[in-house]
């Protein structure tokens, strides 16, 4: 394999379930070493493409190859076991009545058995665990038989680590911290990873690459700034964090919308076009001034932000982020603007535009 050959390449892969298509046409490269947190509503395809990857499931059209191997396309077909790839699921709980030290060699066991031995220890010392290595599975705690699984999945040096929602169980804190430790690992070992999460702040904050998926497509697999100030379409702008979207006009260069000048777009010159832009309440700086006519409707207070719903007089809402010790009650007039050096996001339709529309 060359350096260059993606450790993952879906192809044109389709899967049907009945009439459902729980995956349509997906088309994505995973270069080695690369971590991707997949993220999107439920039902939207998430378990399907790990699934389609792990070889639970054939495609119906597409092709799968792993490592430069095409495990899966409309001739050939190799079983989850001859795949080089680990997987952390929910449903692939430890074995209870396996050791730790058991459980985690349990995919080497062709292995002589020294080398098994060495083995099983690195991975251990690797989720430090080895202390518990003579543990049974119920001795544990959640977030070490989260660990143990991961030292599991990585003791055969897998091609592609597969995590289907690996910390859903765990409480908010515990969570953090084996979040933490297990990114730990993939990295340390290089392993490149596929990694469902509902949540969208560890999508942002854990991958490489962030994909969106939606009714059985990708919607955009991009970084994870990328994926949250330009969002490619209006559907990954609101589901990626908080997003309003106004309507608003690009005359010479220029957007503007009911709250005025937004910002310069440059190479927008010579045209006149309606567009939507899409604001976070980040982008939205608030002064109160009793002549405006926006007005305060709600206050939220989130701990280190105040979060600041405001109703223009068009009816349309903004929402705007305050820092922790600024509150305007309801019904504080406020003058709305969008804070400078903002290149807000535009679209026509459903789609993000970066280029005038002809
Ligand atoms: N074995 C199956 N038979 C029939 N339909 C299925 C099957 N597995 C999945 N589906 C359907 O395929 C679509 C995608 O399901 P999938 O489990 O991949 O979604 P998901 O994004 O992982 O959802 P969640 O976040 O709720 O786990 C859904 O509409 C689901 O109902």
């Amino acid at each position: 394999m060359s350096a260059d050959t993606p450790a993952l390449r879906l192809d044109k892969v389709t899967k049907r379930y009945g009439a459902t298509t729980a995956a349509r046409d997906l088309v994505l490269d995973v270069a080695p070493g690369e971590l991707l947190t997949l993220i999107g509503p439920s039902g939207c395809g998430k378990s399907t493409t790990l699934r389609l990857v792990a070889g639970l499931d054939r495609p119906d059209e597409g092709c799968v190859s792993i490592a430069g191997e095409t495990v899966a396309d409309g001739r050939r077909w190799q079983p989850p076991e001859k795949r080089r790839v680990g997987l952390v699921f929910q449903e692939h709980a430890l074995f209870p009545h396996l050791t730790v030290a058991r459980n985690v060699a349990f995919g080497i066991d062709r292995l002589p058995r020294g080398e098994q031995r060495a083995r099983v220890g690195e991975m251990l010392d690797l989720v430090r665990l080895g202390h518990l290595a003579k543990r049974y599975p119920h001795e544990l705690s959640g977030g070490e038989q989260q660990r143990v699984a991961l030292a599991r999945a990585l003791a055969p040096r897998p091609a592609v680590v597969l995590l289907d929602e690996p910390f859903s169980s765990l409480d908010e804190t515990l969570r953090a911290q084996v979040r933490a430790e297990t990114v730990g690992a993939l990295r340390e070992t290089g392993t490149t990873a596929l990694f469902v999460t509902h949540d969208q702040t560890e999508a942002l904050s854990t991958g490489d690459r962030v994909v969106v998926m939606r009714d059985g497509v990708i919607e955009q697999a991009d970084t994870p700034q990328a994926v949250f100030e330009s969002p490619a379409t209006r559907f990954v702008a609101s589901f990626m964090g908080d997003a309003d979207f106004l309507p608003a006009h690009v005359h010479d260069a220029l957007l503007t919308s009911e709250i005025g000048v937004v910002s310069t777009v440059p190479g927008w010159g010579n045209v006149d076009v309606d567009v939507e832009v899409v604001l976070r309440p980040h982008e939205v700086a608030l002064a109160p001034d009793p002549d405006a006519r926006a007005e305060v409707v709600a206050v939220e207070y989130h701990g280190a932000f105040v979060l600041h719903t405001v109703r223009l007089a068009s009816g349309s809402t903004l929402r705007s982020w305050q820092t922790h010790a600024v509150r305007y009650p309801a019904g504080t007039r406020v003058a709305v603007s969008v804070v400078p050096g903002i290149r807000p996001t535009l679209l026509v339709g459903d789609h993000a535009v970066s280029e005038p529309p002809r």
